[in-house]
């Protein structure tokens, strides 16, 4: 698969990383002569912290080239981004460019904040809004507004890269998202204005607080909890009168003169300006990822998104030794000597002992049905290095099955070389009685199999236990 992206730079950047990182070639047009440089910064950036949201490895990368001519970007592309400055004169004239070369079924979204479709396609373009958030790669949210079909093709693609579509009923200025924004944004500037609050005063309200709220539940749901056991009707009789208060007075816009900018723009360096924009975006890129992963356990907001995609990411397949994990080393996972934590060999090789459970069929079900498999003994080998970005396989041997016993030795590696081995002893056990047991018979039969077809392998170096 192909994406086109015209204009590459915060968001554009973002996309190319988002379609690059799920295996699409992405072919870049800009003509800022920088612009190969700042998509490298992004790609940096999104290598670091997209493959860290997922238990399993995002397919191989698809190949990225720029180019000095529009016509050449998206021919033969399936997706075309627009996402140049926020200007209708401009958008309107690289969409006729994109229209005159793009194949007649691709699909062609604008990254624009603001404008309606029927603005954008005022001289006869046919481009859909897909309206992303910062940073493109890790956020899931595509807004997507305009002809009802292409916006439901384009929601299946952009499902297929990790991301949420919302698909909007009504166009409007401003979409959904960035009008909610644009009200707190102008409510900060007033206060701000008025000198009750410093810019950092504001940030600590909302991240203190309610920020905290919004990533798992949005408005309505946090506010039915805060209406307690009586719920939602209660907690408008309660507040609604609030709105005829001042609480909700200001919906004008503060006079955006150059000594307000001066104002913000100082206060903003006072708070943050100690940190480079690149700290920053890692800053942020870590904490989404703690965040995203976090809501991933409980499937809520847009953890129930990066679940979904995980369990779309092939998956490895059973052989004679079979692959039980992959995963692209995350910048998080790496300590201060620059290298892979040890304890993330360990996690790689739990992952690939669940995995192996899975295939002799003490899977979910099995653990739901109240059996299991305890691990008594892990022994780890270090055998090299790994840094941020590698890939890492996990392959497992069977050792041993009879009775109640499995023993599995994983072998994680890089391209064709060991990096650890993992040697477990597993029993397995009633979750009733929390007793040791044997196995069903069913699960039994399977690890046999495998005992037997793993016979001939031999006992591998550094087995020990
Ligand atoms: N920055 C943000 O937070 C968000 C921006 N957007 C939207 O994304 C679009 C782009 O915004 P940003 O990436 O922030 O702007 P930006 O200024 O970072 O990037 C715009 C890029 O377009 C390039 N460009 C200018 N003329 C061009 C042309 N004729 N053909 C191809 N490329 C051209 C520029 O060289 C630049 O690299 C806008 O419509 C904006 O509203 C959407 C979501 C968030
Ligand atoms: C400020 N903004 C209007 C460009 C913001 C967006 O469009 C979305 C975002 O990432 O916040």
């Amino acid at each position: 698969m192909k994406a086109a992206i015209v204009g590459g730079g915060v968001i554009g950047g973002g996309w190319a990383a988002r379609f690059l990182l799920n295996g699409w070639d992405v072919a870049v047009f800009d003509p800022d002569p920088e612009a190969q440089r700042k998509i490298g910064e992004v790609l940096a950036g999104a290598r670091r912290a997209l493959p860290a949201l997922y238990d399993g490895a995002l397919p191989d990368e698809g190949r990225l080239t720029f180019h000095a001519d529009l016509a050449e970007v998206v021919t033969g592309a399936d997706w075309v981004q627009e996402s140049v400055p926020e200007r209708l004169d401009l958008k309107h004239r690289v969409l006729a460019q994109i229209e005159a070369a793009a194949p007649v079924d691709a699909i062609i979204g604008s990254s624009t904040s603001g404008f309606k479709p029927s603005e954008l396609n005022a001289q006869g373009a046919r481009a859909i809004v897909a309206h992303p958030f910062n940073p493109v790669y890790l956020l899931p949210l595509i807004e997507l507004v305009g002809d009802a079909d292409t916006c439901v093709r384009a929601g299946e693609t952009l499902r297929a890269i990790g991301m949420f579509p919302l698909h909007i009923r009504k166009e409007i200025d401003a979409h959904i998202a960035d009008r909610l924004l644009e009200a707190v944004w102008r409510e900060s500037l007033w206060l701000v204005t008025d000198g009750i609050a410093t810019t950092e005063e504001i940030d600590e309200a909302i991240r203190m607080g309610f920020g905290l709220r919004w990533a798992q539940m949005g408005l309505f749901e946090t506010y039915r909890i805060a209406g307690g056991e009586a719920g939602m009707a209660h907690f408008m009789a309660q507040f609604g009168p609030c709105l005829e208060w001042p609480w909700t007075k200001l919906t004008d816009v503060p006079p955006f003169t150059p000594e307000l900018v001066e104002l913000i723009a100082g206060q903003s360096d006072a708070q943050s300006g100690h940190r480079s924009i690149r700290e920053l975006e890692r800053l942020r890129d870590d904490n989404l990822v703690g965040i995203l992963r976090s809501l991933k356990r409980t499937g809520s907001g847009a953890g129930g998104v990066i679940r979904d995609h995980e369990a779309r990411l092939p998956r490895p397949q059973a052989a004679d030794l079979p692959v039980t994990a992959e995963q692209q080393v995350p910048q998080s996972w790496t300590d201060y000597n620059g290298h892979m934590n040890e304890t993330h060999y360990l996690e790689l090789a739990s992952r690939a002992t669940d995995r192996f459970m899975a295939l002799i069929g003490a899977d979910a079900a099995y653990v739901a049905a109240g059996q299991s498999y305890f691990t008594v003994e892990n022994r780890v080998r270090y055998l090299a290095e790994v840094n941020a970005g590698e890939r890492l396989q996990v392959t497992t041997q069977v050792l041993g099955g009879a009775g109640k016993k499995l023993h599995l030795f994983h072998t994680l590696r890089r391209g064709g070389g060991e990096v650890a081995t993992v040697e477990t002893l597993l029993l397995h056990v009633d979750l009733g009685t929390r007793r040791t047991s044997l196995p069903s018979e069913a699960v039994a039969a399977e690890t046999e199999a495998w005992v037997t077809r793993h016979s001939g392998l031999g006992r591998p170096e550094g087995a020990s236990i």
